[in-house]
């Protein structure tokens, strides 16, 4: 299998840079071009699987590249990378028949999501760039991942359903795989499924396969995921996004062990462990009428819960450290330090996306740090309201409050003196120069 190739357009380098790690990191190699003129050229020397790009080039639009393809290249998927919030041009281009766009600035997870459906839409099996449980462990010295690793070896030995909640970008599917690949099922395959990712006239062919001639797209017989998993472990993630006609069916497949495949006479046996997982309420979610409660109780027997990266600061380092090292890994050369200002400012950053979050600053901070050390600056971290909500008595907020703060503790915490922590504390605006103690506090 050769590996995919896109082409991308844009007319800003460090776009591309970025744009280029990422897919390189998924093993999808990339050609880049800044004009028009020069994608028309690349497309023809190279032939790529995707394409991805920008609205306005110097020399036209993307529009204009997106009709050329259209013509010439037909099976070509096409993505555009939109401004932010410019939702009008983002549905011009899909209506010019772009399959998807992503918003600038680039959210790296997004554009993650998009290569792999624009790949499946080629037809093209889509590498990972998802570590094996083996290589890649759930990192963290908190209390409460040590307890998730001791409860994961637990269940790796059951086969009984287990669904993971959390936030997104908490661990979830790394935790699956964890499960898998410490359980009997370790030499079966793991096989991910984003439940929300498919289009819900598809989801049952998709899950269970079809007959040839079952539907207008059917031209062959296809197995569908239950069927790719035999052997091994199904993990069904965003599993609240199901629609309600599919539900019922999993509910059987689940309680029969087999599946029919649209279209088709008899139903065949699976043999899969399912987990599942939604960053959604998923109780709430059968209270609202939107989930059935049959389902949830088969396949919530063991709850997992990821705790949100807020809530294990202390893990920030440990975490960053290994994401720069596997990103200097990647890029064949020595791990960039973060200083101690960037480590702070770390910790005091209540993190909404998570981990995955954590893994998209250090990888943007890489390509675009021009320094041997990454300074606060290159984190180019969104400013946070001061009361963030959802985040733990125990998160860091406790560093940024002044009437709860222990800044010897978070000295000490950060490998810093105070005086350093107080003159820190300053240059980034968390407190006037005023509310500075004495050093010897
Ligand atoms: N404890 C951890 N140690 C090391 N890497 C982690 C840890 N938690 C998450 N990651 C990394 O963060 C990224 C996001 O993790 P993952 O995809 O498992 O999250 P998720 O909860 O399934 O997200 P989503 O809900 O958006 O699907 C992955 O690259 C994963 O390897």
């Amino acid at each position: 299998m050769h590996t995919p190739l896109a082409l991308v357009v844009d007319d800003e380098a460090d776009i591309l840079d970025l744009i280029r790690i990422t897919l390189g990191r998924m093993q999808v190699a990339a050609v880049t071009a800044l004009t028009v003129a020069e994608a028309k050229r690349q497309l023809e020397r190279h032939r790529p699987d995707l394409c991805l790009t920008d609205l306005s080039l110097p020399d036209g639009s993307g529009l204009e590249l997106l009709r050329h393809i259209s013509t010439h290249y037909p099976e070509l998927p096409v993505a555009m990378i939109t401004a932010h919030g410019n939702m009008e041009s983002a549905v011009a281009a899909m209506k010019a028949g772009a399959f998807d766009f992503v918003a600038k600035p680039v959210d790296l997870s997004a554009l993650r999501t998009l290569v792999e459906s624009a790949l499946r839409l080629r037809g093209r099996s889509v590498p990972s760039d998802a570590p094996t449980g083996a290589e890649s462990p759930l990192l963290g010295d908190s209390t409460a991942m040590q307890q998730i690793r001791a409860l994961i070896i637990k269940l790796a030995r059951t086969q009984a359903p287990v669904f993971i909640t959390g936030e997104s970008g908490t661990g979830k599917e790394l935790a699956a795989r964890q499960i898998h690949a410490q359980g009997p099922r370790r030499d079966g395959p793991f096989v991910p499924v984003n439940c929300g990712a498919i289009p819900h006239d598809l989801v049952e062919s998709e899950l269970f396969g079809h007959k040839k001639g079952s539907f207008s797209g059917a031209v062959a017989d296809k197995d569908g995921l239950f069927q790719a998993a035999c052997g091994g472990t199904l993990f069904l993630d965003e599993l609240a996004d199901l629609p309600l006609s599919a539900q019922v069916k999993l509910l059987r497949a689940i309680q029969e062990k087999c599946v029919r495949p649209v279209g088709a006479a008899r139903e065949v046996a699976v043999d899969v462990r399912l987990i599942s997982a939604s960053h959604r309420d998923l109780a709430q979610e059968v209270t609202n009428g939107r989930f059935r409660q049959d389902l949830f109780y088969r396949i919530n027997v063991i709850e997992l819960r990821l705790p949100a990266l807020r809530e294990r600061p202390e893990d920030i380092s440990l975490l960053a450290q290994h994401i720069l090292q596997r990103l200097a890994a990647d890029s064949d050369r020595a791990p960039l330090p973060l200083s101690d200002t960037a480590l702070m400012a770390l910790r005091c950053y209540p993190f909404p996306g998570n981990v995955r979050e954590l893994e998209n600053i250090l990888e943007r901070a890489t390509a675009l740090c021009e320094q041997s050390c990454i300074a606060v600056e290159d984190l180019y971290l969104p400013s946070q309201p001061l009361g963030v909500t959802g985040m733990g008595a125990t998160g860091p907020r406790t560093l940024v409050d002044p009437a709860r703060w222990n800044r010897p503790a978070a000295a000490q915490a950060l490998g810093i003196s105070v005086l350093s922590l107080n003159t820190r504390l300053v240059k980034l605006g968390l407190v006037p120069a005023s509310n500075t103690p004495p050093a010897t506090r």
